[in-house]
């Protein structure tokens, strides 16, 4: 059974079509990342999930159940981290865990989900009104967190944490799916999405332009971005001819000690080591520059989504035996 299930979703609002004859399987117990520009849908197919809107055409499944006729099985399961958490200022942290634990009629003890948050018992025992956006947003985690749903609904789980807080949001997604939750997760920040997610469905003006793992996307969208290795040797263009044999190696410039390579299918990183080390250079350094998220975001988009202008990834140092290294990049609001 999928966890969540879309045919034709659609939702209109007079003129707009904020949603577009959706279809979208997301499988049990993985993480998928639902992404796509400020605007595109996402929320919007949220709250069609959670019969919080009503769709104009389609349907959907969220665990098996109809997500409109079937919607008060669906809740009592599901975990819901919504956009714009609204707080009671004057109630404390904990108060707002024990409040979800009554009203969800769970077993769960507040101070273990107070815990799994990374909020302190001190933190917990202020008024939330005093909180900082992160420290709600961990609340509201919390919250989500209460009955140990099966499907866990993030809608842009990072907003407002700094980059210590975006790591354990990231933990925690993934122990949560290690728990065997389905976790389903919206985001406009790509590097948020690669970290965590198994699979990632891109929505653009409503309509699904992707699904795939990021792996996957690059890949269709011309593969693995450039490799520079820096040899041992005095002069790398002697080697020049051993890494252009390299299937998945389409361009090879010698400069010094370093040789340039274009690289369009990722496996043919770790293959060029090792040619090269057979053919008797010795490696001393492998800087890899994936495929960008956003020059993906942007190719899958054509550009409409709004896309920061820097398209470059970020270039990183990799272990030579593993070639494996991830872009960074964001896209703006
Ligand atoms: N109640 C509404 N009435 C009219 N238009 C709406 C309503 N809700 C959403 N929209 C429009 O539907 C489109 C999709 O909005 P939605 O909030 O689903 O996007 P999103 O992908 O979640 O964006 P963001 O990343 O900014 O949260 C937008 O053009 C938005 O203005």
């Amino acid at each position: 059974m999928a966890a969540i299930e879309t045919s034709g979703l659609t939702k209109t609002y007079g003129e707009l079509t904020a949603v577009d004859g959706l279809n979208l399987t997301v499988r049990d117990g993985e993480v998928f990342g639902f992404l796509g520009p400020n605007g595109a849908g996402k929320s919007t197919t949220i709250n069609m999930l959670l019969d919080f809107t009503r769709p104009t055409a389609g349907s959907a499944t969220v665990l098996g159940y109809d997500a409109q006729a079937e919607a008060d099985e669906i809740s009592p399961r599901v975990g819901v981290l919504p956009e714009g958490f609204d707080i009671y200022p004057r109630l404390s942290g904990r108060r707002h865990v024990e409040f979800a634990i009554q009203t969800k009629d769970a077993a769960n003890d507040p101070d273990a989900i107070i815990e799994r948050v990374g909020l302190s018992a001190e933190d917990a025992a202020r008024p939330a009104g005093d909180y900082s956006k992160g420290m709600r947003q961990r609340l509201a985690t919390g919250m989500a967190l209460v009955g140990d749903p099966d499907l866990l609904i993030m809608d842009e789980p990072s907003s407002g944490l700094d980059p210590h807080g975006i790591r354990e949001m990231q933990d925690l997604v993934r122990s949560e799916a290690e728990r065997g939750t389905t976790v389903f997760f919206s985001s406009h920040i790509l590097e948020h999405v690669e970290t965590v997610c198994d699979r990632v469905g891109v929505l653009n003006e409503g309509e699904l332009v992707a699904v795939d793992t990021i792996e996957g996307l690059r890949e269709s969208v011309g593969g693995g971005g450039t490799m520079e290795l820096t040899l041992a040797d005095g002069d790398a263009g002697r080697f020049r001819e051993n890494a252009a044999a390299v299937a998945g190696i389409t361009e090879v410039v010698a400069t010094g000690r370093t040789l340039e390579c274009t690289v369009t299918d990722s496996a043919a990183k770790a293959g060029a080591v090792v040619a090269l080390d057979d053919a008797g250079a010795t490696v001393d350094d492998v800087r890899i520059e994936d495929v960008s998220l956003e020059t993906l975001f942007t190719a899958l988009t054509n550009g409409d989504g709004e896309v920061g202008a820097d398209t470059a990834g970020t270039a990183q140092s990799a272990d030579a035996t593993t070639g494996a290294a991830a872009a960074s990049s964001e896209v703006s609001e």
